[in-house]
């Protein structure tokens, strides 16, 4: 089931062009967005989100398109969008926040609304802090409160802009099991540096780079891009290739087969370095 059709989207900001010509469908799932700084992650998911209009092409979210007006609220109403840097009130409390996005989303039966503040607190693991301050609680916190806003209402797509970014392993770790839940039963596209969310989560993946699609597949085929090219050594590499030393003292080769090397299964980040080359330094940390 196609959730997200986009057609020949493109944006620029003065000279630098965001998007370039990009055509995508997304459907039902997680799926991932990867790419190096600047590659236009975020300014996808801002169209998307409807918080940004394209200056050409056509997106659909479930048939809807953002460009008409009325179809961009209804398009709203089924959508839940956690931005890279939400603007959560300092002086309000948890539950206060997440109250008036709800006024905002449409909740406007108080005790409905109430309940559903509830709920999405409970979700993200905040009921003990509903009543502390925005600017009291710590960064993982907020960024999980910035969950629960997007998750008011129960829409049918999420749009998650680097949700894993600052959170301790723990919190990585709970922010993965519960989108891969929300998954089960929706849409969800997030943006993201981490590899590692990606094969924890991710059934497919997207990788961005200049405003274009340059991968769309599984996690394990972005994996094969980088077949027979990974090696362990005890001695570097002649030079060429890229490579570092391990925990265990060998050396992790990408590229040529050094000296004595034993061929090594692939990860997502081999083949996303394969397939991204010197630009994906900035890419992965
Ligand atoms: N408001 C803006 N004004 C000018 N240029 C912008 C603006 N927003 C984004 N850009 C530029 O558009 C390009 C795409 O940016 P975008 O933030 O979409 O990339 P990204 O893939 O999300 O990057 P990152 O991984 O660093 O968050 C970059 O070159 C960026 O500098």
């Amino acid at each position: 089931m196609t959730t997200i059709r986009i057609t020949g989207l493109g944006k620029r900001y003065g000279a630098t062009t965001a998007l370039d010509d990009l055509d995508l469908t997304i459907g039902r799932g997680v799926t991932g967005l990867l790419g190096p700084n600047g590659a236009g992650k975020t300014t996808l998911l801002r169209c998307l989100g409807t918080a940004q209009a394209p200056d050409s092409g056509r997106i659909e979210v479930f048939g809807l398109n953002p460009a008409v007006a009325a179809e961009r609220t209804a398009l709203r109403r089924r959508l839940g969008y956690l931005p890279q840097s939400p603007g959560l009130y300092p002086n309000f409390t948890a539950a206060a926040l997440l109250d008036y996005v709800a006024v905002l989303k449409e909740l406007t039966g108080t005790r409905q609304r109430r309940a559903e503040v509830r709920r999405v607190l409970d979700e993200v693991g905040l009921t003990d802090r509903a009543r502390t301050k925005v600017r009291k609680l710590s960064g993982g916190m907020r960024q999980r409160l910035g969950l629960a806003q997007a998750l008011l209402g129960t829409p049918d797509l999420l749009i998650l802009d680097e949700p894993t970014v600052g959170l301790d392993p723990e919190q990585r770790m709970f922010f993965r099991a519960l989108i891969s839940r929300l998954g089960e039963t929706r849409t969800v596209l997030l943006s993201t540096h981490q590899t590692e969310d990606v094969s924890a989560l991710c059934e497919r993946v997207i990788v961005l780079r200049a405003g274009r699609a340059v991968f769309d597949g599984t996690p394990r085929e972005l994996a094969a891009l980088a077949q027979g090219q990974v090696w362990l050594s005890a001695d570097p590499p002649a030079g060429g290739s890229m490579y570092w030393r391990t925990a265990d003292g060998d050396y992790r080769t990408l590229g040529v087969r050094p000296p004595g090397g034993a061929a090594v299964r692939p990860s997502i980040e081999d083949g996303y370095l394969t397939l991204l080359g010197p630009d994906a330094a900035t890419a992965v940390r």
